[in-house]
């Protein structure tokens, strides 16, 4: 029997706990804040940065929106991070990925403050993560373990492969899962033998951005699969990286598209700005 993973349930009970720790800190004061900034209008990036805006007003964070045009130069970018950074009021930065081809995205992660880090990614926390002493978390990866934690599935010991090396997603979840004490094999596109290194996962994460690619001769069976991917096909149908039809009985547990990850790296997030806000004072 398969257990399809519910993360959009999963992340609306998260939710709902945070909005009493919203509350405690108004109470103290302390109006937690995420900015959210989009550059150009990417129309996948603007159904996510809408999905953020609602999340946060349901908790009671308070969002800051900044849309900037496609044409923003790298300095104009740099100089709103560092205004943001110095901006009291605002708690957690996330600029969001991708960005047009003119600014460097390392130039920008470097710049946010790490203390105001919503995503995790800023070298210091990374570094601090691969140290196992982690500060800020990037929220799919966290979200993913934190759905397993839920779910109750032993990470310790596990042979936990996952393709793709993104900085976004599978670098910062191959640190969390080595912390877990899992054995952590990473896959990219220049990995010899993917089937026979995917086979080997007790735990499969696929992280790819490419639609269905990786099929049940891909996956041991009763292994565990996380499917990160969100492809959206010509016909407007949404899809993971992962060929999900034929894995009903085959695989342990399976995580969904849509439904599955993408609702708890929203959570994550919320969970995040709440703790970045707490630790500002
Ligand atoms: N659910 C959620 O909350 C989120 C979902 N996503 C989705 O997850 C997917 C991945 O995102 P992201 O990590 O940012 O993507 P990137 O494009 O940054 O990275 C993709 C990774 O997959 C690898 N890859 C690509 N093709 C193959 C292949 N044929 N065989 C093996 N490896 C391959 C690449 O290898 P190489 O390094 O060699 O190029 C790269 O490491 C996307 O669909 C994205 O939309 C992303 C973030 C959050
Ligand atoms: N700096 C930065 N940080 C990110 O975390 C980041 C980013 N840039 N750029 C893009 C990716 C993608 N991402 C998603 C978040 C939520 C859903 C989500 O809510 N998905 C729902 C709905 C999907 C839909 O209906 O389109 C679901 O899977 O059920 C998806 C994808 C965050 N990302």
């Amino acid at each position: 029997m398969t257990v399809m993973i519910d993360g959009k349930k999963t992340a609306s009970q998260i939710q709902s706990e945070l909005v009493n720790k919203a509350q405690a800190l108004k109470k103290a004061g302390l109006t937690p804040c995420l900015a959210v900034v989009l550059v150009g209008d990417d129309p996948a990036s603007q159904v996510y940065v809408r999905n953020k805006h609602r999340a946060a007003q349901k908790i009671g964070i308070k969002t800051k929106d900044i849309h900037l045009p496609k044409e923003t130069s790298q300095a104009e970018l740099l100089k709103l991070i560092t205004e943001l950074n110095s901006d009291p009021t605002v708690h957690a930065i996330l600029v969001q990925m991708p960005l047009p081809a003119q600014i460097d995205a390392e130039a920008m992660i470097n710049t946010i403050a790490p203390e105001k880090d919503a995503d995790g990614l800023n070298p210091t926390n990374i570094g601090h993560l691969f140290m196992d002493d982690p500060r800020a978390l990037a929220c799919t990866p966290r979200g993913i373990m934190t759905l397993l934690e839920k779910y109750q599935i032993e990470v310790a010991g596990k042979e936990v492969v996952i393709i793709g090396r993104s900085n976004l997603v599978g670098r910062p979840l191959a640190a969390l899962m080595l912390n877990a004490d899992a054995t952590v094999t990473i896959a990219h596109s220049k990995t010899k033998d993917l089937k026979k290194i995917a086979r080997q996962a007790d735990i499969l994460v696929v992280a790819t951005g490419r639609a269905e690619m990786i099929t049940k001769d891909h996956i041991k069976e009763g292994a565990v699969v996380i499917d990160v991917g969100i492809n959206r096909l010509a016909d407007g149908r949404l899809v993971g990286d992962v060929a999900q039809g034929d894995l009903d009985g085959y695989v342990s547990y399976l995580t969904p598209v849509p439904g599955g990850v993408g609702p708890m790296t929203i959570a994550m997030l919320m969970q995040q700005t709440l703790e970045l806000a707490e630790k500002s004072r």
